[in-house]
C-alpha cells in the first residue's frame, strides 16, 4: 500500500500532486506559505537566536525563502536575504512583496539557507551563481537546503556542478524526491527531514523502506520451522563461512554450508557438508532458501553448481561469483523467488550479459528485474531494491561498510530472512536494515567478522 509519508516522487509526480491540491482549493501561495512556515520552524530551532542568511532564487524555491525570511524576522531573528535574481513566478513575487525587506549583496551569519533552486533546477548553475553559493556556504557554520540543495538534479540525484556545499540539514517539502536517497546527491544533504504540506498518496510512487518488525521464534518453534538455509560454497571457504555466520544470526534455525574445502575457522555450531555435493543440498526438502555466490569461484564446477541450483525451484539468493556466471540461457525455475544482490560492478556485468542498456542504478536494476523476473537489490552507499512488490530506497548506511566481506554478510542475512518465510523482496528490505544497524553498532573500522558479531544486537533493535 502506498504511504504518503514514505513516498518518493519524481518532479512530474510532485507537480501533479501539487496540482491535485490546487484543484481541491489550495493555491500556490497557500502551499508556499505552509511549506515556508514549516521550513522556518526547523531553521528557527537550528539557529537558536543566531543570524540567518537566505539565498533566494527566481522560482518558487526562492518564494519559500521569502516566506522563511518573513516568518523568522517576525520571531525576532536577524535575517539577511541575498537575491542574485529577481523573482519570476507570481507566487515568489507575492512572497517577496509580503516580506517587504531589501536584499543585500552578501552577508555573514551562523545559518545559511539555500533557497536558490529546488525541483525546478534544469541545468548547471552559472559560475557566478555557484560562486555566490560557495562563498555564503563557507562563511556560515550551519547550512540548510530547502527542498533540495541547489545544483542537484531531483530525479537522478546527479550533481550538476562540481564542489557544491555540504549541508547540515535538508528539509524536503511535501514529499521526498529521488535525489534525497540517491548518490551522489544523498551524500551532501546532511540530516533529512520531511515537512508535510498535505500531498496525498501517489500511485506507483517509490517508497522508502519500512523499518523491519521482527519477532522472536514462536513458542513451539523448532530449528526447521525457523528455516533451513543452505550455502553452496566453492573454492574460497572464508566467504561462505561469513555468509553462513550471518545466516545463523539472521533468524534461521539451521544453516548448512556445503563446501569441499575445510577451513581452520569453521565454527563448531555450523553444519558443514564437505562433500560439496550440490545434488544432496538441493534435494533436501526442508531447504527454505539457498545462497550461492560468495566464495563459489568461476570454474566449470561453479557454473555447473549454479545451473543446478537455479533449476531447483528453491528460494535463492544470488551474489558475487554467481552474478558473474549468470547468463540469459540458464533456466531459472521460479525467478519470482530469486534475489540478486549485485554491487555496482556486478550490476554492470549483469546488464551487459542480459543486453540491457540503461543509465543509472535505478534504471539498470529495474531493467534487470523486468528482463529476468528476479528481485534485484543494487547495493552500495545507496541501496535500490526492485521487485514485483515495487521499488524501495533506503536511508544511508555506514560508509564503514566499504570493507571486504560485508556483502557476504548481507547475502547470508537475506537468505536467512527468506528461509524464515519472507519473500525475496521483503527479505532484502529487512536484510539491508539489519546489516546497516549492525554496522552502526559495530562502530568505526570494523571487519566483516565484527559486523557479523553485531547482528544479534542489531536484531534486538527491531524486536
Ligand atoms: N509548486 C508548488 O505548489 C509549490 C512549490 N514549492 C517550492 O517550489 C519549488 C519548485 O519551484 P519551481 O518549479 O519554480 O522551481 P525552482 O524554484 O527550483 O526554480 C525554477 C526556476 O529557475 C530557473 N532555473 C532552473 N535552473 C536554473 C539555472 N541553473 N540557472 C538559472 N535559472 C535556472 C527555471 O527556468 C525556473 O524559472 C520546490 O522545490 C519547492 O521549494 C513549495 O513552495 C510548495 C508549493
Ligand atoms: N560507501 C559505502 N557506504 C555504505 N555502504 C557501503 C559502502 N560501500 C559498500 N557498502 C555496502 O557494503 C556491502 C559491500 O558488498 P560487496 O561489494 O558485495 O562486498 P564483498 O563482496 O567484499 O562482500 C554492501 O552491502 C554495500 O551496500
Ligand atoms: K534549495
Amino acid at each position: 500500500m502506498t504511504q504518503a509519508a514514505d513516498q518518493i516522487l519524481t518532479v512530474a509526480q510532485m507537480q501533479a500532486a501539487e496540482q491535485a491540491l490546487i484543484d481541491n482549493g489550495e493555491t500556490v501561495e497557500s502551499l508556499m506559505e505552509r511549506a515556508g512556515a514549516g521550513a522556518a520552524d526547523w531553521i528557527w530551532r537550528l539557529a537558536a537566536g543566531r543570524p540567518v542568511t537566505i539565498l533566494c532564487g527566481p522560482g518558487n524555491n526562492g518564494g519559500d525563502g521569502y516566506v522563511i525570511a518573513r516568518v523568522l524576522q517576525e520571531r525576532g531573528l536577524s535575517i539577511s536575504v541575498v537575491a542574485p535574481m529577481e523573482p519570476g513566478s507570481e507566487a515568489a513575487k507575492t512572497a517577496r512583496d509580503t516580506w517587504g525587506g531589501q536584499p543585500v549583496d552578501t552577508a555573514h551569519g551562523e545559518v545559511f539557507v539555500d533557497c536558490l533552486f529546488g525541483t525546478g533546477q534544469s541545468r548547471p548553475l552559472s559560475n557566478e551563481l555557484v560562486g555566490t553559493m560557495r562563498t555564503l556556504a563557507a562563511s556560515h557554520n550551519l547550512r540548510v537546503a530547502v527542498d533540495l540543495p541547489s545544483g542537484v538534479d531531483s530525479d537522478s540525484g546527479a550533481l550538476l556542478n562540481d564542489n557544491l556545499p555540504e549541508y547540515t540539514l535538508t528539509i524536503a517539502l511535501g514529499a521526498w524526491k529521488r535525489a534525497h536517497w540517491l548518490m551522489p546527491a544523498m551524500a551532501v544533504m546532511g540530516e533529512r527531514r520531511l515537512f508535510d504540506i498535505g500531498v496525498g498518496p501517489v500511485e506507483d510512487a517509490i517508497q522508502l523502506a519500512r523499518r523491519p518488525g521482527l519477532s522472536p521464534p514462536d513458542a513451539d518453534a523448532h530449528k526447521y520451522s525457523r528455516g533451513l538455509v543452505g550455502i553452496a560454497g566453492g573454492d574460497m571457504a572464508g566467504a561462505g563461512i561469513l555468509a553462513a555466520r550471518a545466516a545463523q544470526h539472521g533468524g534461521a534455525g539451521y544453516v548448512k554450508l556445503s563446501s569441499p574445502h575445510s577451513h581452520p575457522d569453521l565454527p563448531a555450531d555450523l553444519v558443514h557438508d564437505d562433500s560439496g555435493d550440490i545434488a544432496s543440498l538441493v534435494s533436501d526438502e526442508r531447504m527454505g532458501a539457498l545462497l550461492i555466490g560468495p566464495g563459489l569461484g568461476q570454474t566449470d564446477t561453479a557454473r555447473r553448481k549454479l545451473t543446478e541450483v537455479l533449476k531447483s525451484g528453491i528460494a535463492l539468493v544470488l551474489d558475487a561469483d554467481a552474478l558473474t556466471l549468470l547468463r540469459p540461457e540458464m533456466e531459472i525455475a521460479f525467478p519470482g523467488t530469486v534475489l540478486a544482490t549485485p554491487h555496482e560492478g556486478e550490476l554492470d556485468r549483469l546488464c551487459k550479459a542480459f543486453g540491457i542498456v540503461a543509465e543509472g542504478k535505478l534504471a539498470k536494476a529495474a531493467a534487470l528485474h523486468e528482463s529476468t523476473g528476479m528481485t534485484v537489490l543494487a547495493k552500495g552507499p545507496d541501496n535500490v531494491l526492485v521487485g514485483n512488490e515495487g521499488t524501495r530506497f533506503f536511508p544511508p548506511t555506514s560508509s564503514w561498510l566499504s570493507a571486504a566481506g560485508t556483502g557476504d554478510v548481507l547475502a547470508g542475512l537475506a537468505a536467512s530472512r527468506m528461509a524464515g518465510g519472507r519473500s525475496a523482496f521483503h527479505a532484502a528490505e529487512e536484510a539491508v536494515q539489519i546489516h546497516a544497524e549492525a554496522a552502526r553498532i559495530a562502530g568505526p573500522a570494523f571487519s566483516a567478522v565484527e559486523l557479523v558479531n553485531a547482528i544479534p544486537a542489531a536484531y534486538a533493535q527491531f524486536l
